[in-house]
């Protein structure tokens, strides 16, 4: 999925305080690209990632993903959007604490697909981020690792052409975190986009473009050679 962000400003206000948190952004990635972005803490990577989710609505300025037209699309026609062709992955992984992990990872699809359908697709997920073995297990008997890869197989229920991920390490040990990267990677070989937020230097060789958020203002720092 290409997309183009131009000149895309948000500002928070809270009390009598505002504060500008995304400034005159201006973005092109091409379809299939991995666009890497670090930056300090509160400098505007996850609301830049939620604008990119279509989840929020940046103040000014264009932003287009594949054929969505943030800026003037519905409320559905963004839902819609995040539906077909969105994957999120988050830090925390954000799974339902009282459903199995089968039905974590088939959660996104419930209400709009026959059950046995998605289901073979789930199981087939499972399989692939190597937790057939834990399908009937709830997120409370699984490693962080492991809780990390059923969000994967879940963000990865509607064969997304855009994957999001927001320090999907970040709770994670180093063989763990390897295991993450290496199934990104895969994903990413498979011909979709993806974005990666990251404080970490290291996760931050991963990607074609690198780009650093400060302040608001999103700069690219160098060129990249995906590895392996
Ligand atoms: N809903 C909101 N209302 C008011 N202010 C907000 C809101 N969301 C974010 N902010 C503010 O916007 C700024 C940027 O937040 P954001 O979460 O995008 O930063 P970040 O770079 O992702 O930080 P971190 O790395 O710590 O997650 C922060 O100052 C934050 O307090």
């Amino acid at each position: 999925m290409r997309i183009k962000l131009h000149n895309l400003n948000k500002t928070y206000q809270s009390g009598i305080e505002t504060t500008r948190v995304l400034r005159d952004i201006d973005l092109v990635l091409e379809s299939g690209s991995w666009l890497t972005i670090t930056g300090p803490s509160g400098s505007g990577k996850t609301t830049l990632m939620r604008c990119l989710s279509a989840i929020e609505k940046a103040d000014s300025g264009n932003a287009r993903l594949g054929q969505l037209d943030v800026m003037v699309a519905s409320e559905e026609e963004r839902r819609q959007f995040r539906r077909n062709h969105l994957g999120y992955i988050f830090q925390d992984f954000q799974l339902f604490q009282q459903f199995d992990v089968l039905t974590n990872v088939m959660i996104p699809l419930l209400p709009y697909q026959a059950r046995i359908t998605i289901e073979r697709k789930a199981k087939e997920l499972l399989e692939t981020v190597g937790l057939s073995h834990r399908s009937h297990h709830m997120p409370s008997q699984l490693s962080g690792g492991e809780k990390q890869r059923v969000a994967i197989a879940r963000a990865l229920m509607n064969d997304p052409q855009l994957l999001l991920c927001d320090e999907p390490t970040g709770n994670l040990d180093l063989e763990n975190r390897n295991k993450i990267m290496e199934t990104i990677k895969q994903i990413h070989r498979q011909g979709v986009t993806v974005v990666l937020v990251t404080h970490d230097p290291e996760l931050a060789q991963f990607g074609d473009i690198l780009y650093e958020m400060r302040d608001g203002e999103l700069r690219r720092k160098e060129s990249m050679k995906t590895r392996g």
